[in-house]
């Protein structure tokens, strides 16, 4: 018998090849290392959810404190979705100015595609040919600045009429819940702006609709599974009623869109073009165009871009004349300043229009720091990179949702000197402004995405809050000490007060 050990011929092999696969594995393993050291730092994940439960109820505080931590660039996982937050002035100029054109897009998500009719609007459609020709729609037709003065009467009759309710709970020593005047004095505006009607006119259905943009607001703010789990999401939308309540907001939308847009088709003959609002704008465009027109309007686009016209320029205004009264009834040195300021400019003329708010240069720094202190999106609007890019040194893939921590980098003390401070001085003799330019004060973004609205959202928060502070003296109801007014934030979309701001108004004489 043989006595020596038959080695199968096929041993050799199988070691060679185990040790050729162990080595490339080492090899892959090192690249897939050198790749991901690449990466931005970012906190531990979970399995499947991430890190979706560190974000808590108000995103944009938990981010600053996770960035505390692992810096101003910050990979983090949101379900299945890698997403970037930056929280400096220094990274936010790199995202919006250095790599704008490759985080210049947005994310498709659930609710803001059905909202927006699939992405015909113009905020959150992804980049490309059709955001370019609405965006240019929306800079020469919509908010140009000749239409946005043409709007000034509205402006200022709506103001008048704001001052006026508020007059009679002055005369009668009631309070005034300002959330609620604010948000009222933005829908009425932005209505007759878009739609050529008030909710007083009767006709419209004032109280579901504001309903509707409300609920549509706190949809668009609230989470969907399927923007995070892509496969799985739908089906626990459905399970959770999310797709239910998104489908039946969009419908009851739809059916007023429909009926503004018939009702202006019906009296498209007897009106003057000055009197034009948004929707004859864009009934003007859609008629006029050609075959060869960019961009062929259809109902759908003027739903979707009236859409985006509530939605950016109703919530935002209210919440800056909110934060600027809640902040000067905790900060009466400054209400004085203002006030004394307003009515020595305006004196006996009891009114103040537009033209008369170039003056009023401390309201004007009041309105500053209100919008670094609270600015009313705290993400922007988020985006979404389309190509790679690199920050800090660390890798940014295609499809990386971005967050750009407006609200952290305005209390950032590398940038703000005392920045939990509501000081408004601190603009005086400062370059400093909100077009764009300046990465530490980013209120309205900056960069190809950056608001459209801006001027047509100042106008209107400056006059509102000139003629609140002319008019009346305000204190804290029910001997409620300055210190104790509740300053917390409401979780949602934009950036309000929490708990509804309620001050008692005495007419000034
Ligand atoms: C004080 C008032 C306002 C504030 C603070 C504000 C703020 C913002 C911010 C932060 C963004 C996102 C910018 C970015 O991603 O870089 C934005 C976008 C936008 N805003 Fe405003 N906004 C205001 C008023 C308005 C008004 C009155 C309108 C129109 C009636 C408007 C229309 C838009 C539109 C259409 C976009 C999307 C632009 C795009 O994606 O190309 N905004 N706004």
């Amino acid at each position: 018998m043989n006595s020596e050990v038959q080695i199968p011929v096929w041993l050799p092999f199988l070691l060679l090849f185990s040790s050729l696969f162990f080595l490339m594995k080492k090899k892959i393993g090192a690249k897939r290392r050198t790749r991901s050291n690449q990466l931005p730092p970012g906190p531990p994940k979970l399995p499947i959810i991430g890190n979706l439960h560190q974000l808590g109820s108000l995103p944009h505080r938990s981010l600053q404190q996770l960035s505390k931590k692992y810096g101003p660039v910050m990979l983090l996982q949101l379900g299945s979705v890698p997403t970037l937050v930056v929280s400096s002035a220094k990274t936010a100029q790199q995202v919006l100015k250095t790599y704008d054109l490759e985080c210049c897009s947005r994310p498709l998500l659930a609710a803001t595609g059905r909202l927006s009719y699939s992405y015909l609007d113009v905020a959150f459609t992804p980049y490309g040919k059709h955001w370019k020709e609405m965006r240019k729609i929306c800079l020469l037709e919509l908010l140009s600045v000749k239409r946005v003065q043409s709007f000034r009467f509205i402006r200022e009759e709506e103001v008048a009429l704001m001052i006026d309710s508020i007059s009679q709970s002055s005369s009668s020593g009631n309070p005034v819940n300002l959330s609620y005047k604010s948000m009222s004095l933005n829908m009425e505006v932005i209505c007759r702006v878009a739609f050529g009607k008030s909710f007083r006119d009767g006709g419209l259905d004032v109280r579901k609709f504001q309903g509707l943009v409300q609920e549509a607001f706190s949809i668009m703010g609230s989470f969907s599974a399927s923007d995070f789990f892509p496969r799985v999401g739908r089906f626990i939308d459905r399970i959770t009623g999310m797709h239910g309540r998104l489908q039946r907001i969009f419908h009851d939308l739809d059916l007023f869109y429909q009926e503004v847009i018939d009702d202006h088709l019906r009296s498209e003959r007897h009106k003057q073009e000055e009197d034009d609002d948004i929707i004859d704008v864009l009934l003007k465009i859609k008629k006029n165009q050609t075959d060869s027109s960019a961009l062929q309007i259809t109902h759908d686009h003027i739903k979707a871009i009236t859409m985006n016209i509530f939605f950016a320029g109703v919530e935002t205004g209210a919440a800056v004349v909110e934060w600027v009264m809640a902040e000067l009834a905790r900060n009466p040195r400054v209400m004085k300043k203002a006030q004394e300021e307003i009515r020595n400019h305006i004196g006996e003329k009891g009114k103040i229009s537009e033209s008369d708010i170039d003056q009023l240069q401390y309201l004007k720094l009041v309105v500053k720091e209100a919008l670094r202190f609270h600015p009313p999106g705290a993400f922007l609007i988020p985006r979404e990179s389309r190509s790679q890019f690199t920050i800090n040194g660390y890798n940014v893939y295609p499809k990386t949702l971005i967050y750009v921590n407006v609200w952290a980098i305005g209390r950032d003390p590398e940038s703000w000197e005392n920045p939990g401070q509501f000081y408004p001085e601190r603009f005086i003799d400062s370059p400093l402004d909100y077009k764009g330019h300046h990465f530490e004060f980013l209120p309205f973004g900056a960069g190809r995405r950056g608001c459209p609205g801006m001027n047509m959202g100042l106008l209107m928060v400056e006059l509102a809050l000139a003629n609140l502070l002319y008019h009346f003296d305000w204190k804290l109801p029910n001997g409620l000490k300055e210190e104790d007014l509740n300053m917390e934030e409401a979780a949602g979309l934009s950036n309000h007060v929490k708990q509804a701001l309620v001050l008692v108004p005495t007419k000034h004489q």
